[in-house]
């Protein structure tokens, strides 16, 4: 394995094309798709530019829809007493936060009836666990003996049978349609389902081909927006002095804004907290990580031979003492003042979306992570909503938990928090 470091190497990675250093190879080794995702045809990624395009443009416009299922599951899911009455109840952070964010972003990814369907939410936030852990153990058997292995342990076909089983329904009826009317008619839903099955083209427009595309989608979105969301929280119980800055911020921009995506965007201590638990507690140590599928020669002569893993080691960027001074203290508001003290609030740089040499948590270059605008706003709508909503504190006599280490992947420990309605709540709220 080579590590690039410094502004240069990371470069040369950035703008490396595909058929020199491979992310899909990189993916193969890891995730072993063909037995994993099964996908009817592996060459065509169609959801990512559905992602990318699709997802990002109706931010916006789905921004209601997705702020009002957050606010119903977490109602759902912790039972407080709508301010009436101050009494503590006890939460696992990590699950509860995983069924809210699958619920939320379902209810734009299929419809409310399924996104709130408690086997439907198992099935699409196991998955992504089920495809690393199947896909790390089929890695480790030789080519003859994988598709033996993947029968006798893993449970992902049958996962697959059960999202087509509840898609079908809505499916059918929309290929219906789009036969009757072409691509457009009154009603259209205007949600991931239909854009995949628009973009869907030979096989993969079918029952399984869009329902193993909907489940990768889940796949990329659900577990990395909840892990993210997990680790924030962390650090905010950890630093409770954040809460009133945040919830101050909230209230000034919603009595200007409303709750709108431009009110989120206009949050820049909650965006600032979000990039900087991103540069402490990023999900993956290396990232960028690709095959050379020919020798790869970088700027300064060196040249690494076809087959070498090239990555670029995250952490050790995000806690390098000259790039991000007093690097191993987190500072939720790091980013917040640094746009603020270069005089333009406008300025892109520091918002949690960038992606350079010096913060990596999306990515870099032509793969980096498409869904990361859907990603942001959600997890600053529900954060927003948090902070003015409930007050939080870690179950008595416990603290940040322990997180682990798997593959170079980190996972935040298990917790539980103690939540009751903040005696603040406002009618600006509801
Ligand atoms: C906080 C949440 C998220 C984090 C930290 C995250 C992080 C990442 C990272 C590090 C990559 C790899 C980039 C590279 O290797 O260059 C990636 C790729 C990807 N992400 Fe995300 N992601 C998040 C949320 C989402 C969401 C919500 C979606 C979909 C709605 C999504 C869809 C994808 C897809 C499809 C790719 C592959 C892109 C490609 O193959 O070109 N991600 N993400």
């Amino acid at each position: 394995m080579v590590l690039a470091t410094g502004t240069e190497l990371i470069e040369d990675v950035r703008k490396a094309p595909d058929d020199v250093l491979s992310m899909t190879e990189q993916s193969i080794e890891f995730l072993q798709p063909e037995y994993t995702l099964d996908l009817l045809n592996m060459d065509d990624s169609f959801q990512t530019d559905v992602i990318r395009s699709k997802l990002t443009r109706n931010i916006a416009v789905t921004f209601k829809e997705v702020r009002e299922e957050l606010i119903m599951a977490m109602d759902d899911f912790i039972p407080t007493c709508d301010g009436e009455i101050a009494e503590w109840v006890k939460v696992v952070i990590q699950e509860t936060i995983e069924r809210v964010i699958c619920r939320a972003t379902n209810c734009i990814f299929v419809d409310v009836r399924d996104c709130r369907d408690y086997d439907y939410q198992t099935l699409n936030s196991t998955f992504a666990v089920n495809v690393v852990k199947f896909g790390m153990i089929i890695s480790l058997f030789p080519k003859p003996l994988k598709p033996i292995v993947s029968r006798m342990i893993s449970n992902l076909p049958s996962q697959i049978q059960q999202e087509i089983g509840f898609i079908r329904p809505m499916v059918e009826e929309r290929f219906a349609k789009m036969e009757e009317y072409g691509e457009d008619w009154d009603d259209k839903p205007n949600d991931m389902l239909m854009w995949l099955m628009s973009e869907a083209k030979g096989v993969e427009r079918s029952f399984e081909g869009v329902a193993r595309r909907l489940l990768l989608v889940n796949f990329a979105a659900i577990s990395a927006t909840s892990l993210t969301f997990t680790q924030m929280l962390y650090r905010l119980l950890a630093n409770p002095k954040y809460v009133e800055p945040l919830r101050q911020e909230v209230d000034a921009v919603i009595r200007e804004e409303g709750w709108t995506k431009a009110g989120i965007d206009k949050m820049h201590k909650i965006d600032s907290f979000l990039r900087e638990t991103q540069r402490l507690d990023g999900l993956t140590l290396l990232i960028v990580s690709r095959i050379a599928l020919r020798p790869f020669t970088f700027f300064n002569g060196v040249t690494v031979p076809a087959g070498t893993l090239v990555s670029i080691p995250a952490n050790a960027i995000h806690t390098d003492e000259r790039i991000h001074p007093n690097a191993d203290e987190f500072d939720g508001f790091r980013f917040a003042k640094l746009r603020e003290s270069e005089g333009n609030n406008m300025t892109s740089r520091h918002q949690a979306v960038s992606t350079s040499s010096e913060l990596l948590a999306f990515g870099l270059g032509k793969h980096t992570c498409p869904g990361r605008f859907f990603a942001a706003n959600e997890v600053k709508a529900l954060f927003a909503h948090i902070v003015t909503t409930y007050d939080i504190k870690f179950e008595e006599g416990k603290g940040v938990p322990r997180e682990h280490c798997i593959a170079g992947m980190r996972f935040p420990g298990k917790a539980n928090f103690d939540v009751q309605d903040t005696a603040e709540v406002n009618s600006l709220w509801i």
